[in-house]
């Protein structure tokens, strides 16, 4: 274990609590709180293998990403309305708000629902609704992002977009999650050419628990805009340097990274030396309900763990705004809040 951090500076913490911020590595279906796996359960009529919310949660001490995904998949069983598929986004976009998030690209896994008999519409009707409604009620922006689960094949990925194409404008990517080894890029580099001819954006997990062969795969064969996580690409220095030249953003996640063992506790976490080696990283929660905090926990518990500074909270938040899929003019107004917050608090904008 290691020995508790020194608890960050106030102004600091403020400073990074209270920015404007991006987040671009939230699978919503991970940030469903036990308490409302609760109440879904009861509105539909599901049961659950657990007594009450505490037994739950209780169950939430991971191995490794395959021990997250079983328990995660099963929470996800109690969403069968529209509706509840708008309520767990809207609690999401309420928490983002309130950490200050201004641009929000979630991801969400219609496999996981489709599977178990809940109509794609249904999916996609709750979580665009909510996502409307976000920008005006919360002043979020937010997008979606479909995903497709590695661990089913190529072809149930190509019907799933298939059977998204009518709802083409509700979404603006596509992405790869679910178990990454064992399943590398190469086995869907036909679906994600086909999104690319349809114009959607590319991201895909790659380098959380797999080998940095599997980030390369993920730009050369999907042709990845973005890779989520990417902490094993300091593993390889050519691999790194090639990242850095092209600019590839890395979507890290910090409490994540610990939950499923990829680091031993936060203060081994290598956050700093991609900084340092000049990549595009970022902080960002993906399962929040499950890994223990929303993003600014994930910041304040990292710049603890690492002793960042304010410099590295503008880097951060910056690489986020700009690694967004947000038109030019909405990233450009982003930054420029990002730069009058620092200034409004007393810390100069770093070049
Ligand atoms: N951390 C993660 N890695 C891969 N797939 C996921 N699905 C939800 N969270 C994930
Ligand atoms: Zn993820």
């Amino acid at each position: 274990m290691a020995p508790t951090p020194p608890p960050l500076d106030p102004a600091l913490e403020r400073l990074v609590r209270t920015m404007p911020k991006a987040e671009l590595h939230i699978h919503i279906e991970g940030s469903l709180e036990p308490e409302l796996i609760f109440v879904l359960a009861q509105r539909n009529g599901v049961s659950l293998p657990y007594p009450s919310v505490e037994a739950l949660r209780a169950a939430y001490a991971f191995t490794d990403l395959q021990s997250f995904l079983d328990i995660y998949y099963a929470g996800a069983g109690v969403l069968v309305t529209e509706q509840d598929f708008f309520d767990m986004a809207w609690a999401y976009l309420e928490r983002a708000r309130a950490d200050g998030i201004t641009r929000a690209e979630i991801f969400f896994d219609p496999q996981t629902h489709t599977e178990r008999g809940v109509p794609f519409s249904t999916v996609i009707g709750g979580l665009a609704r909510a996502c409307d409604e976000a920008r005006g009620a919360l002043g979020v922006n937010a997008a979606l992002i479909l995903c497709f689960l590695r661990h089913l094949s190529e072809e149930a990925a190509l019907a799933t977009l298939e059977q998204a194409l009518p709802y083409r404008d509700r979404f603006i990517g596509v992405g790869l999650d679910s178990s990454e080894v064992g399943h590398p890029p190469e086995k869907f580099a036909r679906v994600f050419a086909k999104a690319r001819d349809l114009g959607l954006r590319r991201v895909a997990h790659a380098g959380e628990e797999g080998p940095p062969a599997y980030i390369r795969s993920a730009l050369d064969v999907l042709h990845a805009e973005r890779i989520d996580h990417g902490v094993q690409s300091l593993k390889d220095p050519a691999l790194v340097a090639r990242l850095k030249a092209e600019r590839i953003p890395l979507t890290v996640c910090p409490l994540s990274n610990v939950k499923l063992c990829v680091f031993e506790d936060l203060s081994r976490h290598n956050l700093r030396e991609l900084l340092d080696a000049g990549l595009v990283a970022m902080i960002n929660s993906d399962d929040p309900a499950y890994f223990g905090g929303y993003l600014n926990r994930n910041f304040v518990e990292t710049f603890a763990a690492l002793g960042l500074d304010a410099g590295h909270a503008y880097r951060l938040a910056r690489n986020g705004f700009e690694a967004s899929f947000a038109t030019p003019e909405e990233k450009a107004a982003d930054i420029a809040a990002l730069d009058r917050h620092f200034d409004a608090c007393g810390f100069a904008a770093p070049e």
